[in-house]
């Protein structure tokens, strides 16, 4: 098992392919966290049970597994099922839906924590949207925190790059839990600027595992 603070500082890579795209094999999502790892990443997250599995055993460093299913609401990793899922498929941290939406199964965050706690040696990283959400996962037990849903729920506005604005009130409150910027990361200069908000470690994902938006970037600015 891993500490959370050899996490401290550090990059941890997201890496994700969506429903129907063509690198959605959990072979090819394999090779990009290998890839990742050899350029620095001291973490990955990874979607979907397969991709868990491949990944845990192709990389050494810990793995943060949710289960997406569907796009709106409550999607990632809804249910204490979903949950107990990704545990049991390998990962070290399993990331949840964070935010204070009511859950498909009818559980409470605090209820779905615990229940991952009692029954595997997972962490829970809650995923937020809000300065409220962060509380109340702090207050539910969550071993981490991250801004993965801020911009994605109807509390805050979507910000051009991370939502700086949030870290900061977030890591004003000394809440005791280690805070991770994720979301709209698209630079090293974004993640420095997330450290020096207050994050604890900053996930990238769409600028380094995702070719077909990066590609889009630059093609649009091209033919602007
Ligand atoms: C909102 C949502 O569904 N976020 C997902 C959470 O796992 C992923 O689609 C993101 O790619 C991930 O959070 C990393 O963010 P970015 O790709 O912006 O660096």
């Amino acid at each position: 098992m891993f500490t959370l603070d050899t996490l401290r500082s550090t990059l941890i890579v997201s890496c994700q392919a969506y429903s129907g795209e063509p690198m959605r094999d959990p072979r090819t999502m394999a090779q990009i966290a290998q890839s990742a790892v050899i350029g620095g990443a001291a973490a990955v997250r990874v979607q979907g049970l397969a991709d868990i599995q491949a990944v845990r055993s192709a990389v050494e460093v810990p793995v943060i597994g949710l289960w997406k299913d569907g796009h709106d609401g409550v999607f990632i990793t809804p249910t204490l099922h979903h949950a107990l899922a990704c545990a049991q498929a390998g990962a070290h941290v399993v990331a949840l839906d964070g935010t204070r939406r009511t859950r498909p199964d009818g559980l409470s965050l605090k209820e779905t924590i615990n229940g991952v706690h009692e029954r595997t040696s997972a962490l829970v990283m809650a995923d937020c949207g809000s300065v409220d959400d962060v509380l109340s996962a702090v207050e539910a037990g969550a071993d981490i925190v991250g801004t993965t849903l801020a911009g994605y729920t109807d509390e805050r506005a979507k910000t051009v790059g991370p939502d700086l604005e949030l870290l900061s009130e977030i890591a004003a409150l000394n809440l005791g839990v280690p805070v991770i910027a994720e979301g709209r990361i698209h630079t090293p200069e974004q993640g420095q600027q997330a450290l020096h908000a207050g994050a604890f470690a900053v996930v990238v994902g769409t600028a380094i595992t995702h070719p077909t938006t990066i590609t889009r970037w630059f093609a649009e600015a091209l033919s602007a």
